[in-house]
């Protein structure tokens, strides 16, 4: 009914479930005197004679005050407990999502990783702030309770606490069954957000394929799929509660009738009253665990997934600082899944103040080559090295602030041009701005267009693809690194544009490492070095006139591309 891991996530903040036991057990005894001012006020009251009130009076205003304090104090815990817990688990499971960087995106989606990370621990607060002290004070509770009724009627006591037992076996009976049709629940809460945000980002490509019906049809049925869990789960969690309303009454019932006997034999009426209304705190608290048990399964389910979140296996990095600025790639071999190889024994070196292109038909492993060189992926074999080290041996952070990666979907955030400058470089002036602007053929259109504080909307959805394009490659110049990394940085770029960038990059590459990626081969003849791979191999290496000599793959690809470039400049 507890589960470990889960416990441990909140190291910290388990003093304040501790504390809200505490205050629930004080809370308890102050009830307690409540009912034992009652029962003596009415055994004076029975007697006549006129006895002194002022001692239940005493118990029960004190009492009450007393529960009174303690309940606000307890609310007061559990919220406390229940901010800890979000915000410390939000931010460990941003850290993370942080840590694994590119791997994030690539591996977890986005809708699961928002749900989990916003709705899943606003669940989990509930597992943490109820059930979790709820749990605990269940457990001790009716032992207090015998272990005070037991000096005043053992038969009663005894039958009482044997009925209490009887709440939990009925949980832990449903708790297997609420397990698995919670982790359904989760699987089809957070598939149903996927879809949607799929749909809602998919929407212009839905509706110039005319494929909205189907897909509304789609989501209608993910949506009928979880409402159908929803029912279940409300069936469940019913049946589950009446089972345990049954027992707890029955309980109740069956210590009461005890009491009744023992005043019908003549025992003292105020022991019997006091044991009847006492009857039913022996199952409240268990009652109550029973109802926050099913939000906790909730809760605990969102957990697993953010466990298992925490537990992603992260690409180690080390602490040493790169000597220089060369990459290399030896013998590496890679595989996303563990059976399919993408790379194999790929050998390759990107030296510094040189242009190094990679080239090859779609799908041959460009952008995994790129994901090895920046740490986003380790090689299952073989080295990757950056300024002569190993990369996994590097700070992550002084690795990256020599290191520059522009690549087609290079991410512009709505702020503005001056803003999405100074994110990448907060030293920049505006004079560098301008300059970077000059270099990729766009200073014009933002002069025109306002000038440094025009506002870019979120992902530059309010220019054109080649203008987000150069103003990402801008940023990338401006921003001043040791290493560039152009990953088909200029694929959208008119070709007026295009030859203007490519010189510029040329220029760079004399005082910089550059490595080029493009489907567009015309990019890459000025490079230094090229290599060429195909089905993961390193298949040819050397420069354009070297390549353009020899009878292989690259040559190919060159005239194919030229020949249909002719044909679309004839067109
Ligand atoms: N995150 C991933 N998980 C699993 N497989 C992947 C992943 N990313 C890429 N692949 C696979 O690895 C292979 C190489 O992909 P990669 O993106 O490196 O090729 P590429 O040469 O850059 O292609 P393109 O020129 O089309 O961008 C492809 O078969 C692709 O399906």
């Amino acid at each position: 009914m507890i589960d470990k891991k889960l416990l441990a996530l909140v190291q910290g903040q388990r003093k304040y479930i501790v504390y809200t036991v505490f205050l629930n057990i004080g809370s308890l005894f102050a009830s307690l005197c409540v009912t034992a001012g009652i029962c003596l006020a009415l055994h004076l009251a029975v007697a006549g004679g006129g006895g002194n009130y002022w001692v239940p009076f005493f118990l029960m205003a004190a009492g009450a005050a007393v529960r009174y304090c303690l309940t606000v104090k307890s609310g007061d815990i559990k919220t406390r407990l229940g901010n800890a817990v979000k915000s410390g688990l939000r931010s460990r499971a941003y850290d993370k999502i942080l840590r694994l960087g590119v791997r994030s995106a690539e591996e977890m989606s986005m809708a699961g990783l928002t749900q989990v990370t916003m709705e899943g621990i606003e669940q989990l607060d509930l597992y943490y702030a109820v059930y979790l002290p709820q749990f605990f004070y269940a457990m001790i509770a009716p032992v207090i309770l015998f272990a005070v009724c037991i000096f005043l009627d053992w038969r009663t006591s005894l039958v009482l606490l044997c009925c209490v037992p009887l709440i939990p076996v009925s949980i832990v009976a449903v708790s297997k069954y609420a397990k698995k049709i919670f982790a359904k629940y989760w699987g089809k809460y957070t598939s149903m957000g996927d879809g949607f945000l799929d749909s809602v980002q998919g929407l212009k490509e839905l509706k110039i394929f005319r494929a909205d019906e189907a897909r509304n049809e789609k989501m209608n049925e993910q949506a009928e799929e979880f409402r159908k869990i929803t029912m279940k789960v409300l069936v469940m969690q019913l049946a589950s509660t009446t089972i345990m309303d049954l027992i707890a009454y029955g309980g109740a019932g069956a210590g009461i009738c005890f009491a009744v006997l023992a005043a019908l034999r003549g025992g003292p009426v105020a022991v019997s009253l006091f044991l009847i209304l006492v009857a039913v705190e022996f199952f409240l608290p268990l009652r109550s665990l029973g109802s926050a048990f099913h939000v906790a399964m909730n809760g605990a389910s969102a957990g697993q997934k953010i466990i298992r979140l925490l537990e992603t296996e992260e690409p180690e990095w080390g602490t040493e600082e790169p000597e220089g600025t060369e990459l290399s790639m030896e013998h590496v071999s890679f595989s996303y899944d563990g059976s399919r190889q993408v790379l194999r024994d790929v050998t390759m070196s990107f030296p510094a103040h040189a242009m190094t292109a990679v080239a090859g038909e779609s799908g041959t492993g460009k952008s995994t080559v790129i994901s090895l060189l920046t740490g986003g992926q380790r090689p299952q074999s073989g080295c990757v090295r950056a300024g002569g080290r190993p990369v996994e041996s590097l700070n992550r952070e002084g690795y990256y602030r020599k290191l520059s990666v522009v690549s087609c979907s290079t991410y512009i955030f709505n702020d503005t041009i001056r803003g999405n400058f100074l994110l990448a470089a907060p030293d920049v002036t505006e004079e560098m701005i301008w300059e970077a602007l000059r270099l990729v053929n766009l200073d014009r259109f933002i002069r025109n267009a306002g000038g440094l504080d025009k506002m870019v909307s979120e992902d530059g959805a309010n220019i054109s693809g080649g203008q987000k394009q150069r103003l990402a490659l801008a940023i990338a110049l401006a921003a001043d690194r040791d290493i560039y990394i152009f990953d088909e940085a200029t694929s959208n770029i008119d070709v007026e544009s295009e030859t203007i960038i490519m010189d510029n990059i040329l220029r760079l590459s004399g005082e910089k490492t550059v490595i080029m990626i493009s489907h567009r081969l015309a990019n890459v003849v000025r490079a230094d070095n090229i290599y060429v791979l195909s089905e993961g191999k390193v298949a040819q290496s050397g420069s354009h006139e070297r390549l353009m000599e020899q009878d292989g793959v690259y040559r190919t690809m060159y005239q194919t591309q030229k020949q249909l470039e002719e044909v679309d400049i004839r067109a």
